[in-house]
């Protein structure tokens, strides 16, 4: 059973994700002064992170990661830690602590390597997770056609970071990639996956219905993850 609620405006609709992420957090800390969240790059979380930022939360027992991360430096327009510090670690949310998924002159196998090592070493599954969704259906890095794709969406592996290669012949993504790994979302407490505009609400329906094997979404549902979907049709 997916969580779904739909808001009339965006910032309802921000105001409400940024909210149940809080909660997550909030509930983490309370239980053991520590909290693991992990966050989208693209255009839909920033007004989610603007929020969220701002929330009354103990944020230096807080660690920050990327549930994916282009395989670039701080420095490029594309980098999702750059996004993540830019919007979410400001404010209140400056005293969090930041793990990486990109390390600088190794291989993105190497990186992957290095940042599962991180995020392990944080000892607890994610606490709560940020999700975006492209209008290919693909969330964090997992994308349709990717060589690596059924390995990420593989139930039963070791919660992982993998290098995703880029594209061929002009093939989603367009430069490597890190990501998190299906088992590391199921394991998650709270999943918000935060869309916008009708387009993207037929491409969910259409996910939520394929093959697991080889759709984000419908793997996130047949492994029974806590999904709560927060939409708004308000672009
Ligand atoms: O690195 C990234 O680009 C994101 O992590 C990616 O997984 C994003 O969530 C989707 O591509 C949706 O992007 P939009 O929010 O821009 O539609």
């Amino acid at each position: 059973m997916i969580a779904s609620q739909t808001f009339p405006t965006r910032d309802a609709w921000a105001e409400a994700a940024a909210n149940a992420l809080a909660e997550a957090l909030a509930d983490a800390l309370a239980a053991g002064g520590r909290a693991l969240f992990a966050g989208s790059g693209g255009s839909t979380p920033s007004p989610i992170y603007a929020r969220l930022s701002e929330a009354d939360l103990d944020w230096a027992g807080v660690t920050a990661t990327l549930v994916d991360e282009r395989y670039v430096p701080e420095t490029s327009p594309d980098s999702n830690a750059a996004l993540l510090k830019r919007t979410l670690l400001t404010g209140r949310a400056a005293a969090a602590r930041f793990t990486p998924l990109y390390s600088p002159a190794v291989t993105v196998d190497r990186a992957a390597a290095i940042a599962s090592q991180a995020l392990a070493a944080e000892g607890r599954p994610l606490d709560a997770v940020l999700l975006g969704m492209g209008e290919d259906g693909h969330i964090c890095s997992m994308f349709p056609g990717s060589p690596t794709l059924t390995t990420l969406l593989t139930p039963g592996l070791k919660p992982a970071i993998h290098g995703v290669p880029a594209g061929r012949d002009g093939a989603a993504p367009p430069q490597e990639r890190l990501t998190l790994n299906l088992p590391w979302l199921v394991s998650a407490r709270r999943l918000v996956l935060a869309l916008t505009g009708a387009g993207k609400r037929a491409v969910f329906e259409r996910e939520a219905a394929g093959d697991p094997a080889v759709n984000p979404i419908a793997a996130l549902i047949a492994a029974n993850a806590p999904l709560e979907v927060f939409w708004t049709e308000a672009e």
